[in-house]
């Protein structure tokens, strides 16, 4: 065959091609035994199944799941979580430490869609450091004085409806979830948005919010008819249409008369808030915040008290000798009772509503020695860190107290007391939840009766007792 430049050509073109086929097999193989190589450093533990992981273990109960994880693998350990590799690490102050410095949340892609692409807790630096500089002014010492008397006129509002409830039921007892409910939603949206509806109305937007936070949970994020995303985002839209209203009504009243009264207020009056989005995002991601949290602490508070009638009795004395029954509940009063405050954080130590804090990766990390790739979530988790004391499964309010009987504040040490999280995302209400605690309970034990005649251990989404019992008026 004669050899023509054209052959000649292509030839060289193969040859050309066959080298480069190689250096790029080549360098996919390097890089498979690179990634093999860092692979073997990774955590120990089981991504579970496909694109869930072991998501549906995780959510039957996140702190039994972690005890087992810690356990089997002597602590830090991987896994799968809502389709994101995650690492829970074990609850040490060191891990605590750096966690808790960085700033990026791990949460799924999906949740920014339910909550708001502005909301506090969906954003990331530096638009995290703006929303949140903008949001803390609803929190400072001052507002949270200022919504006090609110707090308790709803908190006796509630308590003696419970109480008529139980009248009417002639001592039956009945779940009283709805009704804790309903109470925690009223407050929030009385304080937090400065809102007061008829109860129907109340009603009717607390199911437009669970619905829509519903979609949390949904594990196929797709508009389809039927599917629980497709529910949760067509009452995310009538909700945001309710929320517009009430800003719209707002922004109209503090225009012409009246004075800034609630969280909402504290926004609608900051000259940078930069859109109206950003102010609906703010109403959904407070009362998520807000409110569930409250109602779980509520009901793990009736729990624990109904199992410790000497402290019962106890913590009465201390509201009796503080408080006459009527005046105004002031930020003084509260100072007064450091044995309820001691209660109440005990009751945090040992029901922690949130279960888990988690962060994401922006960089490959070490942690315990393993190392953990750039983009994966690290959890790190309350229930565990409240493990750490001396005998962890007694209930002793000592644990909060000073040799002189003062109120020891730990918040701060998330790795001493991991309730609220740490660093630049603690929670940011974490006052105010004490305060409506407080409120709540300083009325409960001044006026009140109950009994609690069931308790159900939930784990997940939030962590608490959910009770069935019997409300009267009068000790
Ligand atoms: C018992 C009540 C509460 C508990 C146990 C609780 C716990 C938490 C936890 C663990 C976090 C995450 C912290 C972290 O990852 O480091 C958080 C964040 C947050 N909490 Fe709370 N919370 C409570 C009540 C509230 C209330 C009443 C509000 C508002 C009115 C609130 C507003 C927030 C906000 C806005 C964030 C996000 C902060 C950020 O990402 O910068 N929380 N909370």
């Amino acid at each position: 065959m004669a050899i023509t430049s054209s052959s000649l050509g292509l030839a060289k073109t193969s040859k050309r091609f066959a080298v480069a086929a190689c250096g790029a097999l080549a360098l996919a193989a390097l890089v498979a035994w690179r990634r093999a190589r860092r692979a073997r450093r990774w955590p120990p533990g089981s991504f579970g199944w496909p694109l869930i992981g072991q998501t549906l273990e995780f959510i039957k109960d996140p702190g039994a799941f972690q005890i087992a994880g810690h356990a089997k693998h002597g602590g830090t350990f991987k896994t799968s979580i809502l389709f994101s590799p995650t690492v829970f690490v074990s609850p040490t102050e060191a891990n605590a430490k750096l966690v808790f410095s960085k700033n990026s949340l791990g949460f799924p892609s999906t949740f920014k869609y339910v909550l708001g692409e502005t909301s506090l807790s969906m954003v990331n630096d530096p638009m995290h450091k703006r929303i949140r500089t903008l949001n803390l002014r609803a929190f400072t010492d001052a507002q949270l004085d200022s919504y006090l008397p609110q707090l308790q006129e709803l908190t006796a509002k509630h308590l003696s409806l419970w109480a008529a409830a139980g009248k009417r039921g002639q001592g039956q007892p009945c779940d009283l979830f709805f009704d804790i409910k309903l109470y925690a939603f009223e407050m929030a949206q009385a304080v937090l948005l400065g809102a007061e509806f008829p109860i129907e109305k109340t009603d009717r937007l607390m199911r437009l919010f669970n619905t829509t936070m519903g979609g949390l949970e949904a594990v196929i994020p797709l508009e389809i008819p039927g599917l629980l995303w497709h529910k949760a985002m067509s009452c995310r839209r009538q909700l945001v249409g309710e929320y517009q209203q009430l800003i719209d009504t707002r922004r109209e009243q503090l225009r012409v008369v009246s004075k800034p009264t609630s969280m909402l207020d504290t926004m609608l009056t900051a000259d940078d808030v930069n859109s109206d989005v950003e102010l609906q995002d703010f109403c959904i991601a407070m009362m998520f915040a807000g409110h569930d949290t409250s109602l779980s602490t509520m009901q793990s508070v009736l729990y624990w008290l109904s199992k410790q009638p000497a402290v019962l009795a106890e913590l009465r004395q201390e509201v009796l000798a503080e408080w006459d029954g009527s005046s105004q509940l002031t930020r003084e009063t509260l100072g007064k009772v450091p044995k309820v405050r001691a209660f109440l954080q005990e009751v945090w130590r040992l029901t922690p509503p949130v279960p888990v804090s988690n962060r994401n990766l922006e960089e490959e990390t070490m942690i315990d020695g393993y190392l953990v790739p750039k983009g994966w979530t690290v959890s790190f988790v309350a229930a565990l860190v409240g493990q750490k004391v001396e005998q962890p499964s007694e209930f002793r309010m000592g644990r909060y107290l000073d040799p002189s009987g003062h109120f020891a504040d730990q918040t701060f040490e998330p790795w001493i007391y991991g309730v609220f999280g740490g660093g630049t995302r603690m929670c940011l209400g974490y006052k105010f939840a004490r305060d409506e605690m407080l409120v709540f309970m300083i009325q409960l034990l001044r006026h009140f009766s109950f009994t609690v005649a069931s308790a159900q251990a939930v784990k997940f989404p939030f962590n608490y007792w959910r009770i069935s019992g019997t409300f009267s008026r009068g000790l």
